[in-house]
């Protein structure tokens, strides 16, 4: 990390939580202030307005977990980027492999959502990440190069550097199975060098965060390494306490 690269820590809830977790956590976060990271929480939408009353105040940011790529019209359930900046979002994850298997998105349209976003002032969080059979097959990072290639050419060059990358290992998330930090920083060196490869000025900026079986235990470690800037959290987010830890982590 870097002085011009602030870490940030997201708790991706996933289809998880209530309106009683999210007053859980503020009641456990009201008294903590002092984190040395961005904190954001990714409630299910239809909790976002709630998230905002409660987190923002504790200092917290707050993102959706998908936008349509679509400005407006009859696309029932979808959500447009202008939405979710007038909802309150500064951040919203796109790409994530859960959606990428549910909903059978392509690379094309997750790069999109991301100038979707960022047309409404919305940061967005880009998630790439291999299966374990190519990962087996040592082809991770050509996998990750493909992922990535739409949203280079997609997204406007100078609009890139705001851009959050999640390098999120598929065989890693909700497994238990941490990536281990040298492979992590691998891969998330070589993020960055395909990036300065385009824009050394974005290279320097952007923030590439590690997503995968991240806990308490394993979060400085990880946090730690050159090339990642903090963390995106499924399960750990979920409990205030591992949370704040996991938050606790992250330091620039
Ligand atoms: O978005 C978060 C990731 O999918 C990681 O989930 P996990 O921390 O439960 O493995």
């Amino acid at each position: 990390m870097t002085d011009v690269r602030k870490p940030l820590v997201a708790g991706n809830w996933k289809m998880n939580g209530s309106i009683a977790l999210l007053n859980e956590f503020s009641g456990y976060f009201a008294d903590k202030r002092e984190f040395d990271c961005e904190r954001v929480i990714c409630p299910p939408s239809v909790f976002i307005s709630t998230a905002n009353t409660l987190m923002k105040p504790l200092g917290f940011a707050v993102a959706g977990q998908d936008v349509s790529a679509l400005d407006e019209g009859a696309h029932t359930g979808d959500l447009s980027a202008t939405m979710m900046a007038e909802a309150g979002c500064q951040y919203t994850i796109v790409g994530h492999s859960e959606r990428r298997t549910d909903h059978n998105e392509s690379n094309q349209l997750i790069a999109d959502k991301a100038k979707a976003l960022l047309a409404a002032g919305v940061i967005p969080i880009s998630c790439v990440g291999e299966p374990l059979e190519v990962r087996e097959q040592g082809q991770e990072q050509a996998f990750v190069a493909d992922q990535l290639s739409a949203l280079f050419s997609t997204v406007d060059l100078n609009e890139l550097a705001q851009v959050v990358i999640a390098y999120e290992p598929i065989w890693a998330i909700g497994t238990g199975v941490t990536a281990s930090p040298e492979q992590a920083q691998d891969m998330h060196a070589f993020i960055r060098s395909a990036i300065a490869a385009i824009s050394a000025d974005a290279a320097a900026r952007i923030r590439l965060l590690y997503g995968g079986s991240v806990k308490p235990s394993n979060a400085e470690e990880l946090f730690s390494q050159t090339d990642i800037d903090g963390g995106l959290i499924g399960g750990a987010s979920l409990k205030p306490e591992d949370f704040a830890a996991i938050c606790q982590a992250a330091k620039s």
